[in-house]
């Protein structure tokens, strides 16, 4: 359908969704899959965050310096790899940004049968959605069924002294700039920080990261200071223990001092400092709720605040996973709740079941793309430390793999297994080493699987693949409750 007419209207529909970032898309594609009119509300650009200012670009502008990074460990190559091409990495970042246009998203949302109104959309009252279009117009929408709430977040800047006036950079400027800055100063430790460090001290800048704890403090320990080691060696400074007291800009030079009294100068600095809801101008007082607050959900995407249960929230601003892959589980599931209680279907919120997204509390990926990558899912060792589960450790040390001599020369990198006592699974899975990534999906399959150790002996690693560090765990884990026994000495019966 095409984008629905904007002025002064009113209409009703079975779905209003709010916001067409990649999760209020895949809501709106499956409650219009389930028959049910729906439309879409959008006030920037269909894909949101994820495609213009975020995933997408940012990893377009790390995926050469990683390829960079992993040709220069193989002999016989690393004598042809040069420096970066930067106009043409910035340019490849600008194609898959689609140059900041949405005529794709467009196309595809009138295949799915999913109407589009552009504008700012606004709670009013139970099930009611007024939209303020580009045009000065009034859109005045009423849902039958269900309003979602997919609006994301935006960067969470600190109330630093001068900072406001100081133009900082945040991840939007980060990933869409198209010069290099000479010197830049990124405060945070998070995987936007870490992620950008590395991508702006490939394409030429010299990157001074202050950090006010760890690095990708909600990881294996293990993780941050591999990346940490990694960072130094293409020459970032990272200072730990470090933080901006007051900020200020003078012309093209902005200026901090630190805490202990240390100045900086830099060309720009980046706020890597988390992330806000985008919940302070959706109306929510008129429904009970307070602007600014996260939206609480339960497993069906239910705002469990709001009784009668019209009102939903997928994605970053429900707080459960800031990760574009899940939310876009969870509103494959929101929607086909949505869809089950409106078609007056069974709803299965059972655990695992069709419409709860049961993986958001055991089973999380994330990939953090920077020299070395780091692959995590389901529990930390963090997770675990009270909580009084039987859990045992695995580690290995991923250099000792044939695949990874293969893969890299000098190969360093580490896997951690949490082992679940009391149900023979994997809890948790991390690996940290140049190629990681592309591990995760068998981990995340024996997580939420709750595939048994004794199964898993049977699904075999290539050889020579870095996928045998499964093998090498495993067989860590059973030499640990099974130690080798000493073969018997031959002796001959006494005549
Ligand atoms: C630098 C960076 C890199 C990242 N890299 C990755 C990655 O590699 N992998 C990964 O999985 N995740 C990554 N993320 C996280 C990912 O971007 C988010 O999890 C994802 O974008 C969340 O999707 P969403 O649809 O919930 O929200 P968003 O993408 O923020 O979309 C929300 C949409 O709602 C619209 N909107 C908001 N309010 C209104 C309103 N009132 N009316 C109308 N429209 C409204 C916005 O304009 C926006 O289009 C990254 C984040 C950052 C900052
Ligand atoms: N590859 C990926 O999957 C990917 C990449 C980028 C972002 N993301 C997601 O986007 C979200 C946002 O990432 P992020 O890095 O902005 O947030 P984050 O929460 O991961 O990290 C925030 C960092 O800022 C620090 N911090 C917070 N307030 C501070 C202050 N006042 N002064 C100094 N330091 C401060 C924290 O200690 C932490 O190190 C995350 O949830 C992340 O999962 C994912």
């Amino acid at each position: 359908m095409s984008e629905a007419a904007t002025h002064e209207a009113t209409r009703t529909y079975d779905v209003i969704v709010i916001g067409a970032g990649p999760v209020g898309e895949n809501v709106a594609d499956r409650t219009s899959a389930a028959g049910l009119s729906t439309v879409i509300i959008e006030r920037e650009l269909l894909g949101g965050e994820c495609s213009f200012w975020a995933c997408e670009p940012s990893k377009a502008l790390l995926r050469p310096v990683i390829a960079r990074a992993d040709a220069r460990r193989v002999p016989g190559l690393r004598q042809a790899v040069g420096p970066l091409d930067v106009p043409a990495v910035l340019a490849h970042r600008d194609d898959l940004a689609n140059h900041w246009h949405d005529e794709d998203q467009v196309g595809w949302l009138n295949s799915v049968d999913v109407d589009l109104i552009r504008g700012h959309g606004r709670l009013d009252g139970p099930r009611q959605v007024t939209v303020h279009t580009p045009d000065g117009g009034t859109v005045r929408l009423t849902a039958r069924h269900a309003v979602a709430v997919c609006t994301g977040t935006s960067a969470a800047l600190p109330d630093t002294p001068g900072l406001d006036l100081a133009r900082p950079w945040t991840s939007r400027e980060a990933t869409s700039a198209g010069e290099v800055p000479g010197r830049l100063v990124i405060v945070g430790g998070g995987v936007v920080a870490v992620e950008m460090a590395a991508a702006w001290q490939a394409l030429g800048s010299q990157v001074t990261m202050l950090v006010r704890g760890e690095l990708l403090s909600k990881m294996e320990p293990f993780a941050g200071e591999l990346v940490a080691d990694g960072l130094r060696e293409a020459g970032v400074d990272i200072r730990f223990g470090a933080t901006v007291a007051t900020v200020h800009r003078e012309g093209r030079e902005a200026r901090m001092t630190l805490a202990d009294g240390t100045q900086l100068a830099a060309d720009e600095i980046l706020y890597a400092t988390g992330r806000s809801p985008r919940t302070g101008d959706v109306g929510l007082d008129t429904v009970g709720l307070a602007p600014g607050d996260w939206l609480t959900v339960d497993d069906t995407g239910q705002v469990t605040a709001i009784a009668e249960g019209w009102l939903y929230a997928a994605g970053d601003v429900n707080h459960r996973a800031l990760l574009t892959h899940q939310g876009k589980y969870q509103a494959r599931m929101i929607g086909a709740a949505i869809g089950a209680r409106a078609n007056g279907e069974p709803v299965d919120d059972t655990r695992w079941g069709a419409h709860v997204s049961t993986a958001d509390h055991t089973a999380v990926p994330q990939v953090v793309f920077t020299d070395p990558e780091v692959a995590s899912v389901g529990l930390t060792t963090r997770d675990v430390a009270d909580s009084g589960r039987r859990i045992e450790v695995v580690d290995y040390d991923i250099a000792r793999v044939a695949g990874a001599h293969q893969f890299a020369e000098g190969y360093r990198g580490q896997a951690r297994l949490l082992i679940d006592l009391d149900r023979g699974t994997v809890a948790g899975a991390t690996f940290v080493g140049p190629g990681v990534g592309e591990l995760l999906y068998s981990a995340t399959v024996a997580v939420t699987g709750e595939v048994p150790l004794e199964r898993l002996w049977h699904a075999v690693p290539a050889f020579p693949t870095i996928s045998e560090v499964w093998l090498r765990l495993l067989e860590t884990y059973r030499d640990r409750h099974q130690p080798r026994r000493k073969p018997a000495t031959h002796s001959s019966p006494k005549e």
